[in-house]
């Protein structure tokens, strides 16, 4: 193992981690989001955009919500469908570079925990690879987790090359729900993070040009574990609701 003035590579690799995550945490602190620009460099960033684009092409996607394009609600003009969005679990075929994303993010992640005493991090969600298809479309304003679903970070991945904010499609941020935003462009090889909390209401203006980026949502474990738990309380009164309705309408019945 060739010694760098006393670094291994494995450790210099383990520092670069520990650099980017003090530097994310110490941001996510002072202003709730962060970005880092070349987070996997051209080469990694340009195949997963090969990746994204061939699920695509291959219909992966959903089809976004019909809306009308010029945005009044009048069912005059011609309808466009809005954002699609394709989940992934990486074990997909044709998806071996998305899935390479997704374990570095989990590194940096997993990094950032030791260094965020307020959260214990030890699930995400799969990855949201979502596509704007163009022609205006949007995404109106909201807050990612405003209730209490367990989820705490948000990381997006862009993936536009060349983007320039008269394409639109800027990610508009309020961050600490103050009322100057924050504009983010959605260039290629940039990841954003974020509380995915009321801190970050955000919005992404209407797009004039294909835009893709990739999605994933941190937990916090035991927030996570409330909800599913609350989630299981809920389950169990509508059964028991319904089964006394079932139960009401028998007893009409003789
Ligand atoms: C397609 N899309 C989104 O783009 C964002 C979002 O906030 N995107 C920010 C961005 O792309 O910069 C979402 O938060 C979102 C949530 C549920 C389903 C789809 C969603
Ligand atoms: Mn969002």
């Amino acid at each position: 193992e060739t010694k760098l003035n006393g670094y291994t590579q494995i450790d210099l690799l383990q520092n670069r981690f520990y650099e980017r995550a003090k530097y994310v945490v110490d941001t996510l602190r002072k202003q709730g989001y962060c970005y880092l620009d070349d987070f996997h460099g051209e080469v990694t960033a340009l195949s997963i955009l090969s990746e994204v684009k061939n699920l695509h092409q291959r219909e992966k996607f959903t089809d976004g919500e019909l809306v009308s394009s010029n945005g009044n609600g009048s069912m005059l003009n011609k309808k466009i469908r809005d954002d699609k969005i394709a989940w992934i679990d990486g074990k997909e075929e044709n998806c071996q570079t998305i899935s390479h994303h997704m374990t570095t993010v989990n590194t940096l992640i997993r990094y950032c925990n030791g260094l965020i005493d307020e959260y214990d991090i030890e699930h995400r969600t799969k990855a949201m690879v979502a596509c704007y298809p163009g022609q205006g479309t949007c995404y109106k304003r909201h807050v990612d987790n405003p209730n209490k679903d367990g989820r705490c970070i948000t990381t997006l991945y862009y993936l536009n090359p060349g983007w320039t904010e008269e394409k639109g499609g800027m990610l508009k941020l309020y961050p600490g729900g103050s009322e100057e935003a924050v504009k983010i462009l959605p260039r290629l090889d940039r990841l954003l993070l974020f509380w995915s909390d009321r801190r970050n209401p955000h919005e992404v203006e209407p797009s004039h040009d294909v835009r893709y980026a990739i999605t994933l949502w941190y937990f916090d474990k035991n927030e996570r574990a409330r909800f599913r738990k609350k989630q299981e309380e809920d389950e169990r009164k509508k059964a028991i609701l319904s089964q006394q309705e079932n139960g009401s309408k028998d007893g009409k019945k003789d």
